[in-house]
């Protein structure tokens, strides 16, 4: 078992660890070029021979140029493939799979003697490193699972890891009490006794072969006249149908051990494997395990850090989430990162949830998860500081998840523990001075701030990493740190990349910057911060107009020097950071939705403890108290450099008051900018948020949907430039419905705008479906449970 980097809880805190050793550098990622008619097949557009048919009828493009030639081949880690104008991806990371296997195959990744295999049923087109987890005989059927993931293969099939398996077998004979309490006690075996397994005989024999579909011998013998036996066996001997639970692996485990007891097997079917189960997938199909399936394998095969992997901490059944349908046969849960991809016209299909009306207050205190910025920073700065980081109350959202995987794959070591609060701590150790060891490709998910904050952080480095993004941030701008980094020396492949995917490499001869900031983002200054650490002499960034500080202020712990006036930041660079430990407090734009829905649920009073109430992010909040609403908050203590307080928020008793927002407020309310647009629309008189252009260009058009949101709740909306128009219906908040309240939502891929809609239908007055729901997983999984409790 490996070590991990938290301090046993009984020793006094340890100090900032010294340097690492410098690691053997690592052989820089190979860059494996595919012919692009491969790349095509195995991204899932079409069968080889249909990509070539594609190719040829010039609907493909590759960096912009229409590609026809077969033979041409294409670096997955950099190169743009458009079919159709539409971004075309391979899969990101591992796969896992589950099939029914049907009997008459055998469970080989090739043909052998012209009998069928595994192979043929699963999708090895798209997924080339698909092999399968153990194996099951040719006349057994059942769950099968495959992965592309190396380590889950071994630890699942690690003889250590007991996985319980579920096994359903026709035996010979009336299986009695006795051999019942020999399988339940371990039975021996030629090769040592098995572990006691569950067993019980099904009570009704004919329905559960019809429920899992056995094949008798007398069907599957390969000749007639074995058949002919097996079938004047079949109706002339008794026979039973018995399940058994085992968490071995030995070779033809449960016919040995049937027979050990008396009771030779005609039939097996494997019903369950762990957690899993086949509902609604059929004989002979497939179906990809959600995030949440593999986190709980992964879990089962004693992998560190399951928790965190993926969407598992999405909630479902949820009364106030009433079904899950459209666009997921399968019936599993919806996955939040197909949610994300779908803003930007992906194929996956996208589950609807239906969202229903509280039809009740919403009372009570709860915690938000930990600040999705200041988390992001304060994993990236422990990953470049010398020694190990406590990073406490990390939030349970894949977009931090982003920056986790990205730091460990370019070398930190992140150990994460999991708190009472479903939140996370780390243990960051850091690739200090020396750098990321070596060229990566770095997913960045639907994460814009992981993508550009790690711009400026391998910025002094000359290691070339390929950086992607799911289709919503592969749409999203890069120019603007782009541009600045590469006055400081750093440079991108292409060199004209304008979105993700792209390589990006650093400079050990990084230049330092002094630049006035027009774009206002807090994540373009970020980044610039970042790099300017690395810069050979004093950098300064002038902000025209503020936004988010948290960089500024984590800076100080980590050890740095800067200097802040006003709206500029100095530094001199190079500077080492040192490790420290930070607490990253709750955050204020997922506690901005409960806000929301207490205003809009009569008789509602909502505090949120612990949470951050930086002045920079409190837009907002201060837009809601100057319309007139029922909203307070205030500071009790300070918690990583940042002030940390509570939020108490009623129903509105009486209709809010239209607001002017100048373009200089709106960083500090931008990612609730959908939030006020629900709050204007009932308000008497006319909102403005004026310079909202920044909107556009969010995980999805926030704008738009700024509109929408508005609209659905009966106002009159125009957008003049990025100036945002909205005259409310004068209503008191959530009591009376609009005209038409709508019966289905988009998400639009977009977590924020997601929990929008949800708010909104939670508060009104007829059931909502919203589309992509799931995506809200990006920042705030556990929106439904608070909602939960807050209403009983
Ligand atoms: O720096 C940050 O952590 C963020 C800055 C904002 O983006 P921009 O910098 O693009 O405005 C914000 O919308 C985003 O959610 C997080
Ligand atoms: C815009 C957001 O995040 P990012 O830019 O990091 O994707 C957000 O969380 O609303």
């Amino acid at each position: 078992m490996t070590s991990s980097l938290f301090p046993e809880p009984a020793e006094p805190a340890e100090p900032a660890e010294p340097a690492e050793p410098a690691e053997p550098a690592e052989p820089a990622e190979r860059v494996v070029p595919l012919r692009l008619q491969r790349f095509l097949a195995r991204a899932g557009v079409a069968s080889r021979r249909g990509s070539e048919n594609l190719m040829t009828a010039g609907r493909v493009s590759v960096n912009g140029r229409v590609v026809t030639e077969l033979g041409s081949k294409v670096d997955p880690r950099v190169d743009e493939v458009r079919v159709d104008g539409r971004v075309v991806r391979l899969a990101d990371g591992p796969v896992t799979i589950m099939l029914h296997k049907p009997a008459g195959v055998i469970t080989t990744m090739r043909e052998q003697a012209g009998r069928s295999c595994v192979a043929e049923l699963v999708p090895t087109d798209r997924y080339p490193g698909l092999y399968p987890l153990g194996r099951l005989d040719a006349d057994t059927t059942g769950l099968l699972l495959f992965s592309t993931d190396g380590d889950l293969g071994n630890a699942l099939l690690h003889p250590r890891h007991h996985v319980p398996k579920r096994y359903v077998a026709v035996v010979e004979g009336t299986v009695g009490q006795g051999a019942l309490e020999q399988l339940r006690a371990g039975v021996m075996l030629d090769d040592g006794p098995a572990m006691p397994a569950l067993a019980e005989v099904e009570p009704d024999p004919h329905r559960a072969c019809r429920r899992y579909g056995f094949a008798l011998p007398s069907a599957t013998a390969p000749t007639a006249a074995s058949r002919r036996a097996a079938r004047e066996r079949e109706r002339t001997h008794p026979w039973s149908v018995v399940s058994l639970q085992i968490s071995e692996g030995r070779y033809h485990q449960v016919k040995r051990m049937m027979e050990a007891v008396g009771h030779p097997v005609w039939a097996l079917h494997r019903a369950r494997f762990g957690e899993l189960d086949l509902s609604g997938v059929e004989r002979g199909m497939w179906r990809e395990l959600t995030d949440a399936e593999v986190a709980d394998l992964r879990r089962a095969a004693g992998l560190e850090d399951a928790p965190l992997e993926g969407a598992s901490r999405v909630s479902s059944g949820s009364p106030r989430r009433a079904s899950a349908k459209a666009g997921d046969s399968t019936g599993r849960k919806p996955d939040a990162r197909a949610a994300c991809a779908a803003a930007r016209g992906a194929r996956q299909a996208v589950a609807a949830e239906t969202v229903t009306p509280l039809g009740a207050p919403l009372r009570g205190s709860v915690r938000v998860p930990g600040d999705k910025s200041i988390a992001h920073r304060a994993v990236l700065l422990a990953a470049m500081a010398v020694g190990t980081s406590l990073v406490r109350g990390l939030p349970d959202g894949l977009d931090v998840r982003s920056t986790i995987d990205a730091v460990r794959v370019l070398g930190a070591r992140v150990d994460l523990r999991e708190r009472p609060d479903g939140g996370f701590d780390a243990a960051v150790r850091g690739w200090g001075d020396k750098g990321p060891r070596r060229a990566a490709r770095v997913d960045c998910g639907n994460s814009g701030t992981t993508a550009r904050l790690l711009m400026g952080a391998l910025a002094p480095f000359p290691v070339r990493c390929a950086l992607v993004g799911d289709p919503s941030l592969s749409a999203r701008p890069m120019r603007r740190v782009l541009d600045p980094l590469a006055l400081m020396g750093a440079s991108a492949d292409p060199p004209s990349a304008t979105h993700l995917p792209l390589a990006f490499c650093g400079t050990t001869d990084l230049r330092p910057l002094d630049v006035r900031l027009e774009v206002p983002s807090a994540q373009v200054k970020s980044a610039l911060v970042l790099a300017a650490l690395g810069a050979h002499g004093t950098s300064r960034l002038m902000q025209a107009v503020p936004t988010r500080d948290h960089t500024e202020r984590l800076l100080p712990l980590f050890g740095a020097e800067l200097a802040c006036e006003g709206e500029r930041v100095c530094l001199t660079g190079p500077q080492v950071l040192r490790a420290c430990d930070v607490d990253v407090p709750g955050d204020v734009s997922s506690a901005a939705f409960l806000v929301a829905a207490a205003l809009r649920a009569p008789g509602s009073r909502v505090r949120v403890e612990g949470v951050g109430l930086n002045p920079t992010r409190l837009g907002y909040l201060e837009a809601l108290r100057r319309m007139g609403a029922p909203v307070r908050w205030w500071v009790a203590e300070g918690e990583g450099g940042e002030p940390v307080g509570a939020i108490e928020a009623c129903a509105a008793r009486e209709p809010l008051r239209g607001v002017r927002v100048r373009s200089d407020e709106v960083p500090a309310l931008v990612d609730e900018a959908c939030l006020l647009a629900l709050a204007a629309a009932e308000a008497s008189g006319v909102t403005v948020i004026e310079g909202a252009g920044e909107l556009r260009v969010k995980e999805s058009d926030r704008l738009r949907a700024s509109c929408d949101l508005a609209r659905a709740l009966g106002a009159r909306v125009s957008v003049s430039g990025d100036d945002l128009r909205i005259e409310g219906t004068g209503r008191i908040a959530g009591e009376a419905p609009c005209a038409q309240p709508p019966r289905r939502a988009r998400a639009q891929g977009d977590h924020r705008v997601a929990l929008a809609w949800a708010v909104l239908g939670l508060t009104g007055s007829r059931s909502l479906s919203v589309e992509g729901l799931a995506c809200h997983a990006v920042s705030y999984p556990q929106f439904l449970t608070h909602i939960e409790r807050l209403v009983s």
